[in-house]
C-alpha cells in the first residue's frame, strides 16, 4: 500500500510549493509520486472553477450564486472521481500520492460558508483518510499579501472574513483529525520543507519499520 500526504491550509499558505519540493524529495529517494490537486483539473474541477471560484456569471444562476450546499457537493462529486479514478488505484499500486487539498478544505471552507460541519464529514465519508495532513498555519495578513494580486477587490473584506474562519476551522480540525500535524507557514520556504520531510521521515517511515 502506497502514502497518502495532503497538504492544507489558507489561500497562499504554500501548498503547491512544498507540494511540489515533497514530491521532488520523494522522486529523488526512488519512489513513484502522484502529485495531484483539488479542485482536479478533471471536467468536474474544471466546472467548479467556472461556477464557484471565479466569482463570474457563470457562478450566477436565476439571479443569484450558487447555493453552500450545491457548492459543497460539487466539490464531493469532484472527489468522488479523484478518489476512485486515481488517489485508491495509485495507493493500491504502492504510489506516494501527494494532494494539494482534500476533503479537509471542504470541512474548512464549506463550514465556514455557514454549513454543518457534520453534514460536510457525512457528505464526505467516502473519502479515505490520509496517512498525513500538513497544515500549513498562516496569519490571514500574510496570506493576503501574498496573494494579493489575485484577490477580488471588491470583496476585499468578505475574503478577509472567510479566510480568518477557514484558519480557526483548520485549527479546530486539527484538534479532530489525529493525522493534520501544524506547521507555521510565516518560516522560509527550506525551513518548512525540512520540517515536512521529518514529519514524514517520523510520521511514516517509522510507523511501517
Ligand atoms: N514560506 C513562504 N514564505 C514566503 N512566501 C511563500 C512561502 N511559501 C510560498 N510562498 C509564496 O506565496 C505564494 C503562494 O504560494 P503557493 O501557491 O505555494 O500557495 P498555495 O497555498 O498553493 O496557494 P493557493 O491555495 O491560493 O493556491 C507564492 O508566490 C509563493 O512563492
Ligand atoms: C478542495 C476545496 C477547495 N475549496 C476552495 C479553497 C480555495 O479558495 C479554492 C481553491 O483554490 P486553489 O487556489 O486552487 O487552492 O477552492 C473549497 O471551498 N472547498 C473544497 O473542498
Amino acid at each position: 500500500m502506497g502514502m497518502f500526504i495532503v497538504l492544507e491550509g489558507i489561500d497562499g499558505a504554500g501548498k503547491s510549493t512544498q507540494a511540489r519540493m515533497l514530491a521532488k524529495w520523494f522522486e529523488n529517494k526512488g519512489y513513484d509520486v502522484v502529485l495531484t490537486k483539488e479542485p482536479t483539473d478533471t471536467a468536474f474541477g474544471k466546472l467548479i472553477r467556472r461556477l464557484v471560484l471565479t466569482g463570474g456569471k457563470e457562478g450566477i444562476i436565476d439571479g443569484a450564486r450558487i447555493s453552500r450546499e450545491a457548492e459543497a457537493l460539487l466539490f464531493a462529486a469532484d472527489r468522488a472521481e479523484h478518489v476512485k479514478k486515481l488517489i485508491e488505484p495509485s495507493l493500491k499500486a504502492g504510489k506516494v500520492v501527494i494532494s494539494d487539498r482534500y476533503f479537509y478544505s471542504s470541512l474548512a471552507y464549506q463550514w465556514a460558508r455557514g454549513l454543518d460541519l457534520e453534514w460536510l464529514i457525512n457528505l464526505n465519508a467516502f473519502a479515505p483518510r490520509a496517512d498525513l495532513v500538513i497544515l500549513l498555519d498562516l496569519p490571514v495578513k500574510e496570506s493576503i499579501k501574498r496573494i494579493n494580486g489575485r484577490s477580488i477587490k471588491s470583496e476585499f473584506d468578505k475574503i478577509v472574513e472567510l479566510q480568518k474562519k477557514v484558519r480557526e476551522n483548520y485549527l479546530k480540525l486539527a484538534e479532530r483529525f489525529e493525522e493534520i500535524r501544524i506547521i507555521n507557514a510565516l518560516a522560509p520556504i527550506e525551513d518548512i520543507h525540512k520540517d515536512i520531510v521529518a514529519l514524514v521521515e517520523h510520521e511514516l517511515f517509522e510507523k511501517r519499520k
